[in-house]
């Protein structure tokens, strides 16, 4: 007997006029529901890369040329190095030499770095364009394609330039999971875990309890894990879209993380890996600075482990540590901020003496 198909799941952000859905279940990029309803215009522009394309890109052309006269495509290099101005520019030399007008829709196909670059681009191009996030990595379909943040990388900070800039609609296709190399499915699997610690304890079980399955591609498993979690960052994004208070705990392990990307040279760590080690530093943090048990750091570490993610950060130094992560954001006149667990499923901000940021470097570092 075959398994019966699984629902499309419809997970609402509700944001006013910039409100939308996220659509997500297998096989919508062939299914004519998902590409129905978006803003009308006379051209598409399809961004991918160069190891989505070969994939995917066809099939979406396809789809898209039922609604639009002429669809452009623009295939970027693929990875975390190439989130800079040259591939801004790309989109925007595309979008400029076609002749494209301010309806034209742009379509990010791709992962998290795909995603933040065609929203940047739709939302500087003639002041704002339309885009649509097709996101067919699990990293991507979970956190980065919701919520409408998008930016571009600086040497010397992760997303530092940037804009927030919503999405008409969400695409998420759970087939695309099927040819996501492991590396990157673990990656994805770290902004999942994230999502237990800050904001629901009872998520933080179940991907426990289900990790064997979500790491061997169940699909059940992973629509209830994108499904779970769309639903809470569209919670927190529909209380604090710009991030001027709660939103900040989607940044759980990224102050660490951010510090390890661009400490490493971008590319080295994937982004959920280095947000994987940083959620272990964090948790560490959360202990140390109270009031959290130390058997919650043991069991995000264990847990991070499993899932196939590093627990060990790079050994920068103390002080490079300390003076990446007063670059971030959520940093304020030069003193570092970090989210922080208080009880389980509650996150807050908090700073911490440098003295206890390096205890926790030197115990988590080799
Ligand atoms: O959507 C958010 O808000 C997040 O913080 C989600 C993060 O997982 C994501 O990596 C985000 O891009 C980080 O944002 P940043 O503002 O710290 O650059
Ligand atoms: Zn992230």
């Amino acid at each position: 007997m075959s398994a019966s198909p699984l629902p499309v799941i419809t997970v609402p952000i509700a944001l006013d006029e910039r409100s939308y859905d996220i659509l997500i279940a297998p096989g919508l990029l062939d299914a004519a529901s998902s590409w129905q309803g978006l803003p009308k215009a006379a051209s598409a522009l399809i961004v991918s890369n160069e190891t989505v394309a070969p994939l995917y890109l066809e099939r979406v052309r396809a789809q898209l040329g039922r609604h639009y006269a002429r669809i452009e495509t623009v295939v970027l290099p693929d990875g975390e190095q190439h989130k800079d101005w040259a591939s801004l520019n790309a989109i925007i030399d595309k979008l400029l030499s076609t002749a494209s007008d301010r309806k034209t829709v742009l379509v990010a196909l791709g992962g998290g770095v795909i995603g933040d670059m065609t929203g940047f681009a739709a939302a500087i191009y003639m002041r704002g364009v339309p885009f649509v996030q097709v996101p067919t990595t699990l990293l991507s379909q979970v956190d980065s394609s919701v919520g409408g943040k998008t930016a571009i990388n600086h040497p010397l900070g992760k997303n530092m330039v940037g804009a927030f800039y919503q999405p008409q609609r969400v695409i998420a296709d759970l087939d695309t999971l099927d040819t996501l190399p492991p590396r990157e499915l673990s990656a994805g699997l770290a902004e999942v875990i994230k999502y237990g610690p800050i904001a629901d304890a009872a998520f933080l079980d179940w991907i426990e309890a289900n990790l064997n399955a979500l790491l061997a591609r169940d699909k059940a498993a992973l629509a209830y894990a994108v499904q779970r979690s769309c639903e809470i960052k569209a919670w927190v994004v529909g209380q604090d879209e710009r991030e001027s208070g709660i939103r900040a705990i989607l940044n759980f392990g990224h102050t660490f993380g951010h510090a390890i990307e661009t400490g490493m040279g971008y590319g080295e760590w994937l982004h959920g890996e280095a947000v994987g080690c940083g959620m272990v530093m964090a948790a560490e943090l959360s202990v140390r600075l109270g009031p959290m048990p130390a058997e919650f750091a043991a069991r995000m570490r264990r847990l991070i482990e499993r899932a196939g993610l590093p627990v060990v950060g790079p050994k920068l130094g103390t002080e490079r540590y300390l003076e990446l992560m007063r670059v971030d954001k959520k940093a304020e006149g030069g003193e570092i901020r970090f989210v922080l667990i208080e009880a389980m499923g509650r996150a807050g901000m908090h700073s911490a003496p440098d003295a206890l940021v390096a205890e926790v470097l030197d115990h988590c570092t080799a």
